[in-house]
């Protein structure tokens, strides 16, 4: 199976369907092929998990999809609208939002402050009392209203993910790009992450991308998971499919692996890479 192209999407989506999408993308950095013919769609209402093995490509196709990187060939969009491009400004524009590997928030300043930041992006631009409303109400959706008055750089770490998801959310986006949100977190923080994804996913009616290593996170909350290695596509199915898919559990964790259960407690990629090291 491995070698086999895959796509991403679904036959019939075509050129002219909705949703964010990559079609045929391919990245190259100074001729390291970092992405190759990658096809790639998160449509409205779904949460899409994106795995693959540490440098198979996984942030590279965030950053292309919001327009941080533009593919050396290939086309994205959001939408009608193609964006392959556009800058990341303009992309964000059309509703496009996401968190970093490495949390990115103003640590000075408090978390109302940070969330109005997003709420100002939004298409509506409220100002003044409109705006810090708009950033209450999401911060209130979120479960921070007792934070808001905190700096931000102060608080811990599950709280600062959660608080970089509400600025996200209050550009109002129709498409949400979680890189690694539970990159450090404990146990009990990774339960809580994977509840706030369903609330947003049910209650917000938008398209989430989730990059993760936690698999027991990924399980739960995707709706279908997307496998890359080697800046390819190998497969992608629902959690039960890609649990059981072969190609997947080669490529990723080596014969050794292959027969594990990706619902192990103590499972993530990067503990079974460790161990074949
Ligand atoms: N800005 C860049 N310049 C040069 N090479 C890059 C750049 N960004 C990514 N790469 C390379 O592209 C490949 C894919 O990297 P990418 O960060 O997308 O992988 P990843 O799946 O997100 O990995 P990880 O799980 O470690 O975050 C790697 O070989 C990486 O070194």
């Amino acid at each position: 199976m491995q070698g086999q192209h895959f796509s991403a999407t679904t036959p019939a989506a075509g050129i002219s369907g909705s949703g964010l999408r990559a079609e045929g993308v391919s990245v190259s950095f100074s001729g390291i092929k970092a992405l190759t013919e990658v096809d790639f769609r998160i449509t409205t209402g779904e949460v899409v998990g994106l795995i693959g093995p540490n440098g198979s490509g996984k942030t590279t196709l965030l950053n292309v999809l919001s327009g941080v990187y533009r593919p050396s060939s290939g086309r994205t969009f959001v939408n009608e609208i193609e964006t392959t491009s556009l800058r990341a400004h303009r992309i964000a524009r059309l509703g496009v939002a996401r968190t970093f590997q490495n949390i990115r928030l103003f640590g000075n300043m408090t978390v109302l402050q940070n969330v109005q930041v997003g709420s100002a992006l939004s298409d509506a631009r409220p100002r003044g009392a409109e705006l810090r409303d708009a950033a209450l109400k999401t911060l209130d959706e979120l479960g921070l209203n007792e934070f808001q008055e905190r700096r931000a750089g102060t608080l811990p770490y599950g709280i600062r993910r959660r608080i970089e998801i509400a600025r996200a959310l209050a550009t109002k986006p129709k498409f949400l790009l979680l890189d690694e949100p539970a990159a450090g977190a404990n146990g009990a923080e990774s339960e809580e992450l994977s509840e706030l994804i369903e609330m947003i996913a049910s209650h917000y009616s938008l398209g989430v991308l989730v990059i993760e290593h936690d698999l027991r996170l990924m399980m739960r909350v995707a709706s279908r998971i997307v496998a890359l290695t080697g800046g390819r596509v190998i497969a992608e199915g629902d959690a039960e499919g890609i649990s059981q898919n072969q190609a997947v559990r080669e490529a990723y964790f080596g014969k050794k692996w292959a027969a594990e259960s990706f619902a192990e407690p103590s499972l993530t990629t990067e503990s079974m890479l460790e161990e074949t090291k």
